[in-house]
């Protein structure tokens, strides 16, 4: 049976994950799964770990790690007999490490990407909040200015990217992703890519993934549920 693809992608807020998840998850195939998506689908949906999530979010701060775990839990018991690309989890070592007791990674994409590129698109970044869609005004604007190209309904600017909040998100960025990427280096699954446009990088994140996804299938089941 063929088997089956888990990749992850990391890169500081605005660097493009989201973008570049939705392509690889059209292109390939493949079922995109977003931490952020799961925080504010709880969030809407009123649950505990969303409640409590969100306190985290409205100071600036990570959501703990074993809230993070409850939220992601049922998602990937979900997801063993699929080939999946993981946006936004983990962002600690301590995720990494849980991540890893459950299954194995194929591989790890890790965006690099210049401060001032940040800054411009995150000031420009309007979202969807219900469904987690992404817009930039210059980049990918909606249909209908201010409007979600979908469901018509409402585009909002999170408060957490404006520029006075961007700083420290970065910096942190920087001091708990390091320690993650060593840890995939070590292992050889770690491929980065750097550029200040994700249409340049795109080609190569496609070739990449064209070498190792071809012989993909859904049916194999090589991920165990968390404990
Ligand atoms: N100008 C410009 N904006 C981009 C580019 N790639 C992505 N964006 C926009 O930059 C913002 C951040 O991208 P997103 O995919 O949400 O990044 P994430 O925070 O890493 O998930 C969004 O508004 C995107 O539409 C690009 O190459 N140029
Ligand atoms: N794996 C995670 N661990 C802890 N907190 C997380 C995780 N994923 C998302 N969050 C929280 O949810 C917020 C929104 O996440 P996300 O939509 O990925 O936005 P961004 O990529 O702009 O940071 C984050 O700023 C963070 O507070």
């Amino acid at each position: 049976m063929a088997k089956l693809f888990r990749a992850v992608i990391m890169g500081p807020p605005g660097s493009g994950k989201g973008t570049i998840s939705e392509r690889i998850a059209q292109r390939f195939g493949l079922t995109r799964l977003s931490s952020g998506d799961f925080i504010r689908e709880n969030i809407a949906a009123n649950t505990d770990a969303g409640v409590l999530a969100k306190t985290y979010i409205e100071r600036g701060l990570l959501v703990p790690d074993h809230v993070m775990t409850r939220l992601l839990l049922p998602r990937l018991e979900e997801m063993t007999r699929h080939s999946w690309l993981m946006d936004g989890f983990p962002r600690t070592l301590a995720q990494a490490e849980a991540l890893n007791s459950t299954c194995d990674l194929d591989l790890v994409i890790s965006l690099n990407i210049p401060y001032e590129t940040l800054k411009e698109r995150l000031s420009d970044r309007w979202i969807h909040p219900a469904s987690g869609r992404v817009y930039n005004m210059g980049f990918n604007p909606p249909h209908v200015q201010g409007r979600d190209d979908i469901s018509g309904e409402p585009l909002i600017q999170q408060d957490d990217d404006k520029p006075e909040a961007l700083v420290a998100r970065l910096r942190h960025y920087k001091d708990v992703a390091k320690p993650i990427i060593d840890l995939y280096k070590s292992k050889g699954i770690l491929h980065t890519f750097s550029g200040t446009e994700t249409d340049r990088i795109w080609p190569y994140i496609n070739s990449l993934l064209s070498t190792k996804i071809p012989s993909t299938s859904q049916t194999d089941t090589q991920c165990i549920p968390m404990p």
